[in-house]
């Protein structure tokens, strides 16, 4: 590959960007000096040869991809102590460097330790007593043991309450005594449970004194400290009292039960890592789009005029809307994520103090985020493959494994269904509360002013947007609302009327989701406008109208339905989506050099800095030990005799 060469129509791009990417780059990552200590963190990774990749893993085997896995992670934790003995590295950037965009880059086939640090250490510190975080949380941070989060058994992933596993408490010896009896209550999905982790928290229905308490988190030992051979499997084995968790819920040694201010407390770490997931799926989209705009750029194929060359395929305008949105996404998802983490730790420390007034609106809110942000990512990722064409598909452009890692946050930490069905509960009973005039939480407001109007004039503006919006969300959760209690008065018992409604259930919360996040990426946008030159704030303003636009033109059937919008104010929504995108187009390809993510990390030859799509392309399929023979054995052992047979 030519070294050092620019392609030229990337060169171009870069000149007609209308503001400096550094200032957006410093903006995300929270000032110039942020970025600086960010860069020299990746550098301090991503340069050391141990960590770079000779050939790619795709070419290993499952086992040797584990091994492989398991060398980097251990290289990778000795670099974060490195750091840490400096002062340079703390709990989050563990978290970046295991679990989110830098550590997927470095260990591109799953982290073994990610549970590690992503549930085990976060359970112990928000379920264990003060006590058992100093015993435990100093062990797991010294990587002393390797622990994982094994929640999930066969038979249940979704009904925790259905957990089939038991910890029975033995007051004589004071011990509990843990049991899986049955196939489908054998743990399964926990991840490193199979080969790495030797501890694990183990959540299991507590019994005590002959009475089933709901389930309750328990440390237990899985492997030998020395020699890693499991220990006995799950029948009757035994741990002592103190390994329960027992911040929330506590058995006393004598057998009795004390619960919990709130069962639903056992249910933090989930909450924290939903809360999680909205960034990490903003991060992935991100890496994802700043690929295809590259290559779009670079790119060029078929004709807009016969008589002009080749364009861009950025030129196209379906391409700007495959792309653009994507763009807009991310910075809608990134700042409802900053909302959400804002939230939850202010929530955290509130329970800390017993008060417990705004865990059920955080849970209605983390559940709907982490559902929405996990779903468009995906769909975001998967729209920026096809737009790649042929290319996409390939393994090594990234974006197949990006879509991998994405689409499996629908899944899991709560099914999307699942939790959008928890915020519905929320909904519906804030729309009773509107009906009954009682006061509103804060992000339910919108239904008390909603219920009085049917709909503004359009006028060209986010705040009609919003407006729109919230008319559709509290159009749905009424309608909702209405049809579950129509059923109930037919004689319908209430559980099967919630099951009945629940397709319009999802969609309310959808909806109210989507209103959620547009209001908090206009707010946020507007604080940090009046900060920033006049050329960023004009491209963040359009990004943001484009959310705005495009999410309520994928919702016209929607807006017809609860708005009194005309077929001509929809028509001026369409040319708006239209001028923005132009607007946006000589900006596409700063935009995502100001998200600045390390060629190393974007592991794309279609998406590197210097956009030598071809050159690497062709230097990527190189490395395929199949390439590395003219005649491969399989020509003299299979296909010669066949061919020979039929001579
Ligand atoms: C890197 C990651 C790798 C992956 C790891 C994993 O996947 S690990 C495995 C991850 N696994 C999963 O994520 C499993 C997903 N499943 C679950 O989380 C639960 O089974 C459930 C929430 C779906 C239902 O739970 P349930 O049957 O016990 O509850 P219910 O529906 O009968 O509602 C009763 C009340 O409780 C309330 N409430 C509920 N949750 C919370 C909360 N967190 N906080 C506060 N409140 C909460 C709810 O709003 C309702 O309030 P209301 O209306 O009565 O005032
Ligand atoms: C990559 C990955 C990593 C994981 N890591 C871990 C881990 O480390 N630790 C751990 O404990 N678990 C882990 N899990 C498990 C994960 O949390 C569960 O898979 C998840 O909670 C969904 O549960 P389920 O698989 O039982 O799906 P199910 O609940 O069986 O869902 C199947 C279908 O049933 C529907 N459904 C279920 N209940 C309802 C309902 N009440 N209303 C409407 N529809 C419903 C769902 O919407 C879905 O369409 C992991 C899973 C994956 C995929």
């Amino acid at each position: 590959m030519p070294a050092n060469t620019m392609n030229e129509d990337l060169k171009r791009e870069r000149q007609r960007c209308s503001f400096d990417p550094k200032e957006l780059t410093y903006l995300l990552d929270g000032g110039e000096e942020k970025t600086e200590e960010r860069r020299q963190r990746e550098k301090f990774f991503l340069d050391d040869p141990e960590l770079s990749e000779t050939a790619p893993s795709d070419y290993l085997s499952h086992k040797e991809k584990y091994e492989h896995a398991v060398k980097k992670a251990c290289i990778v934790f000795k670099k974060v102590q490195q750091l840490q003995a400096q002062g340079k590295a703390g709990m989050q950037n563990f978290r970046e460097v295991l679990g989110g965009q830098l550590g997927s880059a470095i260990l591109r086939d799953g982290n073994p330790l990610g549970l590690h640090y992503v549930m085990f250490i976060p359970t112990i510190m928000g379920q264990g007593t003060i006590e058992q975080q100093a015993e435990w949380i100093s062990k797991a941070w010294n990587l002393e043991i390797i622990g994982t989060y094994a929640q999930t058994e066969l038979g249940h992933g979704t009904f925790i309450r259905g957990l089939e596993t038991t910890a029975t408490y033995d007051p004589a010896t004071e011990e509990f005594v843990l049991n899986s009896p049955t196939l489908t209550s054998y743990k399964w999905w926990p991840g490193g449970l199979g080969h790495t982790a030797n501890y694990a928290v183990v959540v299991a229905q507590l019994y005590s004194q002959g009475i089933c308490h709901g389930i309750h988190p328990f440390i237990v030992q899985l492997r030998d400290e020395e020699t890693h051979l499991p220990m006995p499997g799950f029948e009757n084995v035994r741990i002592p009292w103190n390994y329960m968790l027992m911040k929330n819920g506590k058995v006393l040694k004598d057998g009795s039960y004390v619960k919990s201010p709130s069962s639903k407390l056992t249910y933090g770490t989930m909450i924290f890592v939903r809360v999680v997931i909205v960034q990490d799926a903003a991060n992935y989209l991100r890496k994802a789009v700043t690929i295809a705009t590259r290559y779009s750029a670079v790119r060029h194929q078929s004709h807009i005029k016969e008589s002009a060359p080749e364009p861009q395929i950025l030129d196209f305008v379906t391409q700007q809307h495959k792309l653009f949105p994507q763009l807009a996404t991310y910075f809608a998802l990134h700042y409802s994520g900053a909302w959400l983490w804002d939230m939850y730790n202010n929530v955290t420390s509130e329970l800390e103090s017993g008060e417990l007034d705004r865990l059920p609106e955080l849970h209605a809110l983390a559940c709907c985020l982490k559902a929405v942000s996990a779903a468009d990512a995906a769909q975001g990722i998967e729209t920026c493959r096809l737009a790649c064409g042929g290319h996409g598909y390939m393994s090594c452009s990234s974006l197949p494994i990006t879509y991998g890692l994405v689409t499996a946050m629908v899944t899991y930490e709560g099914e999307n269904t699942v939790l959008l069905l928890q915020t519905a509960r929320y909904l519906m009973k804030a729309w009773q509360n509107c009906l009954d005039g009682q006061p509103l939480t804060p992000s339910v407001q919108y239904l008390n002013s909603v219920r009085r109007s049917f709909g503004g004039v359009y006028h060209k503006s986010v705040p009609w947007i919003i407006a729109s919006m919230q008319r559709i969300a509290a159009g749905k959760i009424e309608t909702a609302h209405r049809h579950m209690n129509d059923k109930i008065k037919r004689g319908v018992n209430s559980e099967d009327a919630w099951n009945e409604t629940s397709i319009e259930l999802v969609a309310a919360s959808e909806a109210h989701c989507k209103a959620f996040i547009v209001e908090t990426y206009y707010n946020s946008v507007q604080q940090i406008v009046p900060s920033v030159s006049q050329q960023l704030g004009k491209a963040l303003t359009e990004l943001c109208e484009l959310y705005a636009v495009n999410t309520l033109l994928k919702n016209i059937g929607d807006l017809l339905r609860y708005s009194n919008v005309t077929t001509g104010d929809l028509e001026n929504l369409q040319r708006w989506l239209e001028e923005l995108l132009a607007a946006i187009r000589p900006n596409a390809v700063g935009i995502v050099d100001g998200f600045d993510i390390n060629d190393a990390i974007i592991a794309s030859p279609l998406g590197a800095y210097d956009g030598n799509v071809y050159e690497r392309l062709f230097a990527e399929v190189s490395k395929s030990p199949l390439n590395a023979k003219p005649v491969n054995e399989s020509f003299h052992k299979y296909l010669k005799p066949l061919l020979k047979s039929k001579m």
